[in-house]
């Protein structure tokens, strides 16, 4: 087991799950659990793996120093894909301290017995004196979980922020340089788009007051993915702008059927978008009969786009199950918290009754989005007027955008 080098004194000793296809709904090329070790005179080790990287993880640590001299762990987060290697930890190195924040502590105790365990409760400011290298904290609460905070390793200009600013990718690089700036990033929009949209105004605060604090930051060392060690400046701004909403003229279409009357609605619509020259994506939700395109990657689609259009044909007066499925991952996004607002409507095809394009939305505007249009829907099959007018609409929805 090899660690890696990031600064002298400072390695990386994580582990790598290759594996891994799921995780809350969010499909991935695997992961990896960060975790660092960062020598002074005394020794920190900064956050942990899942359970079950026990091995991995002292395998790296052992590269650097024997386990027995880690003075102090640092717990930036309670989530149990990095602290699930902590009750191990605790059992091989009794009564070193844990240092977390107050509700860090509390949660800890929700996760594991933590009778015994020498937690050490720190504030933003506080400072941790490990000889020559002198650890940070900064709370950072619902950034992404309440116990969340931000370390900084002041000597080196390092900021381990956790999941912020994390990817999820499986990969022997280690550095943003080495994955590759474009591979990085394109991670890391999907890691936003699934986890950070609805913290959006907590990330901009956030940054602002890591900006006024004045610090350097050369290196940012995530709990996921990649370290930015040459693209930290690109990945600062990169939040900025996702948390401001900052989107292409660009629409994305998203639907299901049963029959294909809400594909010609969709078609039609995709082409008077096209016809106005605005960037499109169209996806199909997955029914089981076609490979559609997973949740997790319309919404990073959406992160950039303007405008959504929703597609469902009527089922027992509902939606289709994947489109609820879908809608209801957009609701607990919220891209209505990204400053600028994205607009959308619902479309799609019924037997005489109607009512899947109403709870379309009114889902849409649960999320957030302005709803423009009220609505487009046809009983059964679009006859060659209704599909003129679906291409009306997106030609509509695209001159909106534009003219925005
Ligand atoms: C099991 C089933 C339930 C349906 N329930 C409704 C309904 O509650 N209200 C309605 O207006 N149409 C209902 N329909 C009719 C469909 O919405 C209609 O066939 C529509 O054109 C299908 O669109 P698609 O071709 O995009 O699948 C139902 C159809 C099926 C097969």
């Amino acid at each position: 087991m090899k660690s890696v080098e990031l600064a002298p004194g400072v390695h990386w000793v994580g582990a790598i799950d290759w594996n891994l296809r799921e995780y809350h709904g969010y499909t991935l090329p695997g992961t990896t659990y960060n975790a660092y070790l960062v020598r002074g005179e005394k020794t920190a080790l900064i956050d942990g793996a899942y359970h079950g990287f026990e091995k991995e993880v002292l395998g790296r640590i052992r590269s650097v120093c024997d386990p027995a001299e880690i003075d102090c762990i640092v717990v930036n987060h309670i989530e149990m894909d990095h602290s699930g290697t902590l009750p191990e930890f605790v059992r091989r190195m009794p009564g070193t301290p844990i240092y977390c924040t107050e509700r860090a502590k509390a949660g800890l105790a929700r996760h594991y017995d933590t009778t015994g365990w020498e937690i050490r409760v720190v504030r933003s400011g506080d400072t941790l004196d490990l000889g020559g290298k002198t650890l940070t904290f900064l709370e950072a609460p619902m950034l992404h979980w309440p116990d969340s905070m931000f370390t900084y390793l002041g000597e080196d200009a390092i900021l381990f922020p956790n999941d912020a600013f994390g990817q999820h990718v499986a990969s022997a690089a280690r550095f943003d340089d080495e994955l590759g700036i474009d591979a990085a990033m394109a991670h890391a929009k999907k890691f936003f788009a699934n986890l950070i949209i609805p913290l959006a105004p907590k990330v901009l605060k956030k940054l602002d007051e890591v900006g006024k604090l004045g610090i350097d930051i050369r290196m940012i060392a995530p709990s996921h993915g990649i370290i930015w060690r040459s693209h930290a400046a690109e990945i600062l701004k990169a939040y900025t702008d996702w948390s401001h909403g900052v989107s292409k003229d660009k629409v994305t279409i998203v639907y299901d059927t049963m029959h294909g009357s809400t594909t010609m609605l969709a078609k039609a619509i995709a082409e008077g978008v096209m016809a106005e020259g605005v960037d499109l994506r169209v996806c199909l939700l997955r029914d089981g009969r076609y490979e559609g395109t997973h949740r997790s990657d319309i919404v990073t689609e959406i992160l950039d786009s303007k405008a959504l259009l929703v597609g469902s044909p009527t089922l027992q007066d509902e939606v289709l199950p994947t489109v609820a499925g879908f809608l209801s991952y957009l609701r607990g996004l919220q891209p209505g918290r990204l400053t600028a607002k994205k607009i959308g409507c619902g479309f799609g095809s019924h037997g005489g009754m109607g009512g899947a394009v109403a709870r379309i939305e009114e889902a849409l505007k649960e999320a957030g989005i302005e709803v423009i249009d009220g609505g487009f829907h046809v009983n059964y099959r679009p006859d060659e007027d209704e599909l003129t007018r679906a291409y009306e609409l997106g030609r509509r929805v695209a001159q909106e955008i534009r003219a925005r």
